[in-house]
């Protein structure tokens, strides 16, 4: 770790050079005046050295800082690399994140952390004894519009008492035309709809149901149902209902786009709609009152280009963290994300959804 400017610094090794990788690296290598962070690329893992040259030729500031290239374990072993990034297919992510661990590096982990609970516990436990930072990327959690719809919802009581929500995720991923190798469509990576989208509506569940979080959570119960096509669920349909009679209806599907709008919260006072690009990538809310006389509430946040999808913010968050020392982040701490896994667990096992890696 090194500071610029008083701004933490962090060096990171980057593992993957698919979609997310990308989307991740291009964000937080944007230039900004609102940064928390320095980000500094060192490190690219990679299954193929000319994928990692070509990841490298996408971005203009690696093309001339030129980062090492090399194998995933030979990233981890790099004394250059403070933090990791996986960016790999679920099923991957708790060996990768355990030698990443097991070399000393902090570790930030796409969703879902794992594919089941009983995985993450194990990531939790090595990281702990090594003392260093693991998260799990759900970098929605972090975005300008949830901070400030949350402090609406449970501070403002903006539209009073919540008493219900619904939140949907869906996406025509045309499963007819992937390849079988294709991590959306091949068990064996952790496909279905749950894990790679429906992890969303959860975790919306949770930002706008609840103020607290992991251990502390308040109590609900919870009722899934899946569609298996292929050994994988292409739908998913879950109803949450809290120990104070809150409940959130949540659905991913394979098959089709959502709406705009994929979020709408009940209050006694009125609704707020939340739309944007996808189910991951919220910019705009509305906020509508039973009372006719006061007028809607609607903002847009500015997004892509010079703004990025906006996974700056998880990872500004990851540099403040470490430079103090965390080893966990306040805003998803690792007992949430466990939570989340329990009740992806779930939801699983009562829409019949078994990986082959759990068998
Ligand atoms: N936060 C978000 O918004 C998003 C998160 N994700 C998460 O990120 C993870 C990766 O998803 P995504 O980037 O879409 O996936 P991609 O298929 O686009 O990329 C995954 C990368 O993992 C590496 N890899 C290693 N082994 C395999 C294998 N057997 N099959 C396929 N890839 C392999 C490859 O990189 P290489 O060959 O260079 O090693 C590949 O490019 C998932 O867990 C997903 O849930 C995905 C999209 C959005
Ligand atoms: O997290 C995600 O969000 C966007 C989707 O396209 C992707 O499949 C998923 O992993």
């Amino acid at each position: 770790m090194g500071s610029n400017k008083q701004l933490p610094t962090l060096k990171w090794g980057i593992i993957g050079t698919g979609l997310i990788s990308t989307w991740f690296v291009r964000d937080i290598l944007l230039n900004r005046e609102d940064a928390k962070g320095i980000h500094e690329i060192h490190a690219i893992g990679s299954s193929n050295e000319l994928k990692g040259n070509d990841f490298v030729n996408k971005f203009d500031k690696l093309q001339r800082n030129r980062p090492f290239i090399g194998s995933y374990d030979e990233v981890y072993a790099r004394q250059d690399v403070d933090i990791i990034y996986i960016g790999l297919p679920h099923v991957f992510h708790k060996e990768q994140a355990l030698k990443a661990i097991d070399q000393g590096k902090h570790v930030l982990v796409e969703k879902p952390a794992t594919i089941n609970a009983k995985d993450f516990e194990v990531l939790i436990k090595a990281a702990k004894s090594k003392n260093v930072f693991l998260m799990e990327g759900v970098w929605v959690r972090f975005k300008p519009i949830i901070l400030e719809l949350q402090h609406l919802i449970m501070k403002e009581k903006i539209i009073g008492d919540v008493y219900r929500m619904f939140a949907d995720f869906g996406i025509d991923k045309k499963l007819d035309n992937l390849s079988d190798n294709s991590r959306l469509k091949n068990a064996n990576l952790g496909a279905g709809s749950l894990l790679d989208i429906g992890i969303y509506p959860l975790t919306y569940a949770r930002l706008f149901l609840d103020e607290r979080l992991g251990d502390n959570h308040k109590k609900f119960d919870v009722v899934g149902l899946q569609t298996l096509r292929n050994n994988i669920d292409s739908m998913s349909s879950a109803v949450l209902k809290y120990e104070d009679g809150k409940q959130a209806i949540i659905t991913s599907t394979m098959y089709n786009n959502s709406q705009e709008n994929f979020v709408k919260i009940d209050g006694e006072l009125g609704s707020i709609e939340i739309g944007g690009i996808g189910g991951s990538m919220p910019t705009k809310y509305k906020i509508t009152f039973k009372n006719k006389e006061s007028k809607p509430i609607e903002k847009e946040f500015p997004s892509q280009g010079d703004y990025g999808l906006g996974f700056q913010y998880e990872a500004d968050a990851i540099a403040e963290d470490i430079s103090q020392g965390k080893i966990q982040n306040d805003l998803l701490p690792l007992d949430e994300s466990l939570l989340i896994l329990r009740t992806l667990d779930e939801i699983r096992r009562q829409g019949g959804l078994i990986y082959p890696q759990e068998t």
